[in-house]
């Protein structure tokens, strides 16, 4: 289980986040709905280390570990697919494509354009590529800031598809969205408003509050 404990964050005299507490089992995916500038990346930022909260605890209760994909893809646009493939993958030339990393690809469609430049690729192939690589440190814990964004709706249905496999086996994922598309694949939706965070659906509890047309109403 992953564990974040009463977290803080101000940026100034902005107090971005308040007191944000929740938990996710294995195999169960968050959502973290909130309108922009809410602190949806702030609090995936400091999941993942790259952001200090002012105060609060968070990790696993046994020894696991996370990945971030960012808004951003992290990609250098001149290189290959496949060179940054191998420039986020330490170890031998030959290792990188080994069937793990493979199989992968091919999940997303990534091993159809391995040799394409970066800066040639769509938006959404980009996107699964970014994803693809951080798949490949095989994190037991995924946060996703933005990950359809953009993207066409048979792109997004493949990553939305590629997330279930991913917590189907076990995976956690917590994703940040604003997308209704994604929230049909969430076991709970968490909203962040004024700083605070509050459970707003269940699906245990409430599968019938899983519909697009309610979605818009948890961010009043
Ligand atoms: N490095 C920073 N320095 C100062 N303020 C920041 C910094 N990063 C974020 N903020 C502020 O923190 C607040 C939350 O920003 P954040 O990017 O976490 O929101 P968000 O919910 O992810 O927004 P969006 O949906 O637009 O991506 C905003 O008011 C933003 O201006």
């Amino acid at each position: 289980m992953f564990y974040v404990s009463s977290i803080n964050k101000s940026y100034g005299k902005n107090k971005v986040l308040t007191d944000i507490s929740l938990t996710v089992e294995p195999g169960q995916c968050i959502a973290l709905l909130g309108i922009n500038g809410s602190g949806k990346s702030t609090l995936l930022g400091i999941l993942a280390g790259s952001i200090k909260p002012d105060s609060g605890s968070f990790g696993f209760d046994t020894p696991a570990s996370t990945a971030l994909l960012p808004q951003d893809n992290p990609l250098l646009p001149e290189l290959s697919a496949l060179d940054n493939i191998r420039l986020w993958n330490p170890g031998s030339k030959r290792s990188v494509l080994n069937e793990h990393n493979m199989s992968i690809c091919r999940s997303l469609g990534v091993d159809t354009f391995l040799d394409k430049r970066v800066s040639k690729l769509s938006g959404g192939m980009k996107k699964r590529l970014s994803l693809a690589i951080t798949m490949m440190s095989d994190p037991d814990l995924l946060l996703l800031d933005e990950p359809l964004a953009s993207l066409d709706l048979l792109c997004k249905n493949g990553i939305l598809r590629y997330l279930q496999s991913y917590t189907a086996c076990g995976g956690s994922v917590i994703i940040a969205t604003h997308e209704t598309s994604a929230l049909d694949i969430c076991d709970q939706i968490y909203t962040l408003k004024g700083g605070h965070i509050r459970l707003a659906l269940d699906k245990k509890t409430d599968p019938d509050g899983f519909a697009s047309d309610t979605y818009l109403k948890l961010l009043y």
